[in-house]
């Protein structure tokens, strides 16, 4: 488990990490989201024992994970794919970190089979496309079969086939008994593997749960068709429900989609469709991102 307790992290007097908590769990897949600046890096950084804390710790399973006794075997990171050595292979660079880690050569080969890099792995690593570099990175971080996994921003770059790969790994590794703390933007994607999600806005936590408590953050809403949409949709704002055009139909908020029904039918429309939609992780993660930009405005 990777317990992050009451970080504070500033640069130059400007507090990039203000007072962040939460959990990621053995068994479970943890979301990091948030925007461009958020302060989830910093935070991973942090757990990594890359970037020091100004106030408050990370324990990865009890202890800070350097203080463990073999701390690779606690902790697996990959960071960022940039730090890699263009003039290794890739199998080269994996024994490299095998011996450097007291373990046997022969892991380097089964990473490569682990990761999918089958065929590339005599390949200089200057040649390696971002998916490869991104495999490759992931490799490294699972060179010693960590407890705990933490990934920076795995996704970018990967191609639907490395994508599909991801996420198949991650689940596993987490099925295995492991804790997954994963960061991205991808929110589809997100919304396929997390159990659960963190939040992170401007350096501190907004929102965290399991994924389904996470989406039910969205606006509850329902889509109607109906024969004439500008009528159906003057009807519903008529009643004060929130309504606007979507795709073929109208898309109206926090209303039940009887009553939406009931007030178009009323109006004189003809209904053809209609049907309650769940919202989506990013449907979700934009809600929370507005609920959280009003209350800092307040602040
Ligand atoms: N070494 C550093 N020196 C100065 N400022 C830093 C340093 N590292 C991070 N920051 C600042 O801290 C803030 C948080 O950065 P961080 O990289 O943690 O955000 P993030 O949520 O990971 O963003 P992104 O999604 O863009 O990767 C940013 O404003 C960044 O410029």
């Amino acid at each position: 488990m990777i317990d992050v307790q009451d970080v504070v992290k500033s640069y130059g007097g400007r507090r990039v990490v203000d007072r962040v908590s939460f959990r990621a769990e053995d068994g479970l897949v943890t979301g990091f989201v948030g925007p461009n600046g958020a302060g989830k890096s910093t935070v991973l950084r942090m757990a990594a024992q890359i970037t020091r804390a100004d106030e408050g710790r990370v324990l990865v399973d009890g202890e800070p994970f350097g203080q463990a006794p073999l701390p690779a075997r606690r902790l697996g990171i990959f960071l960022s794919a940039e730090t890699l050595p263009d003039r290794m292979t890739g199998i080269g660079f994996l024994r490299y970190a095998a011996r450097s880690q007291g373990v046997p050569v022969a892991r380097a080969a089964e990473l490569i089979g682990l990761v999918g890099l089958e065929g590339a792995e005599s390949k200089r690593i200057a040649s390696y496309s971002l998916g490869m570099r991104q495999r490759l990175g992931i490799a490294v971080a699972m060179l010693c079969e960590p407890s705990n996994l933490v990934l920076d921003e795995p996704i970018n770059g990967l191609d639907p086939d490395a994508i599909r790969w991801l996420r198949g790994f991650v689940t596993g590794v987490a099925r295995a008994g492991n804790a997954v703390l994963l960061s991205s933007h991808h929110m589809a994607e997100l919304g396929l593997v997390a159990d659960r999600v963190v939040m992170l806005d401007r350096g501190r936590v907004v929102r965290t749960g399991s994924l389904d408590e996470f989406v039910t953050v969205g606006q509850r809403r329902c889509y109607i068709e109906a024969l004439d949409l500008d009528a159906a949709v003057a009807a519903l704002r008529a009643e004060g429900v929130r309504a606007e055009p979507s795709r073929q139909g109208v898309l109206a908020f926090d209303i039940e989609p009887e009553r939406a029904g009931a007030i178009v039918y009323r109006a004189g429309g003809t209904l053809r469709h209609l049907s309650s939609e769940t919202p989506s992780l990013e449907d979700s993660y934009f809600a929370s991102l507005g609920a959280a930009e009003a209350t800092g405005e307040q602040r």
